[in-house]
């Protein structure tokens, strides 16, 4: 997949999180996002054994290509690898991006975590198909996520890279806009979306917040 089709694709990223999904399952909580617009599913799930996770993966390989939608995995590259998915995403602290490519191989995309531009620059000559850059802002959704830091690396990294930029970290419709304008891709979220009410109605308007983001005339060129 070409870069501008990859940066297209990652509009909506939605993590999936079992602690913050209110008794509701996995699929069931993915399959409400996939119903609102997410253009993503990664699979993030903390408390699962290895065999709870390719079950899970496995079934949301199978919903993630009923939508038209990627699959990424949090953490496990081997688990990425045997359900099928699209792609990895790494942090800081996880398996090296240099081997989580070895192991994904050329075609499958990877994923890699930055809050400095130190952490971006490092990625990037990695070889990460995306970053994932945050925290933007205060989030509940990963208790060591460290301080929030702001739109400016988004500008900064957009202004020099052409690597697409997810935002992850506090992200809700009402602060997406700018967080699209600055320059990201697209943006990641766990509880905006996993503990809403209504999950599908949650995914649809960040989606459609972000779309009119992007088309607005001050989006960054
Ligand atoms: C899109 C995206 N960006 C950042 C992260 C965070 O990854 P990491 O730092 O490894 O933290 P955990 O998610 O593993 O707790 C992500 N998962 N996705
Ligand atoms: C999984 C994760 N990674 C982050 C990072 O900064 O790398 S912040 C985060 C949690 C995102 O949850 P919420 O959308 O509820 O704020
Ligand atoms: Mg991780």
């Amino acid at each position: 997949m070409n870069r501008a089709a990859l940066a297209h694709r990652l509009t909506l990223h939605v993590l999936t999180d079992r602690e913050w999904s209110r008794g509701r399952d996995t699929v069931t909580v993915a399959r409400a996002a996939l119903e609102g617009g997410a253009t993503v599913i990664q699979l993030r799930d903390k408390l699962a054994s290895t065999r709870e996770l390719i079950e899970q993966g496995q079934a949301l390989r199978e919903l993630t290509r009923a939508y038209n939608a990627l699959l990424i995995v949090n953490d496990r590259v081997d688990v990425a690898v045997a359900v099928d998915a699209d792609g990895a995403h790494v942090g800081q602290d996880d398996m090296p991006a240099p081997l989580a490519r070895q192991i994904l191989g050329p075609q499958r995309i990877l994923g890699v975590s930055a809050g400095t531009l130190d952490e971006a620059l490092g990625a990037i000559k990695d070889g990460a198909d995306y970053l994932g850059v945050g925290p933007i802002f205060a989030t509940r959704g990963k208790l060591d996520a460290g301080p929030a830091i702001g739109a400016k690396l988004i500008s900064t990294l957009a202004a020099r890279f052409p690597t697409p930029l997810v935002a992850i970290g506090g992200l809700t419709a009402t602060n997406a806009p700018e967080i699209i304008r600055a320059g990201a891709a697209g943006i990641a979220v766990i509880t905006a979306v996993v503990a809403a009410d209504d999950i599908t109605a949650a995914t649809r308007e960040l989606l459609t917040t972000i779309q009119a983001a992007k088309q607005s005339p001050q989006a960054h060129p």
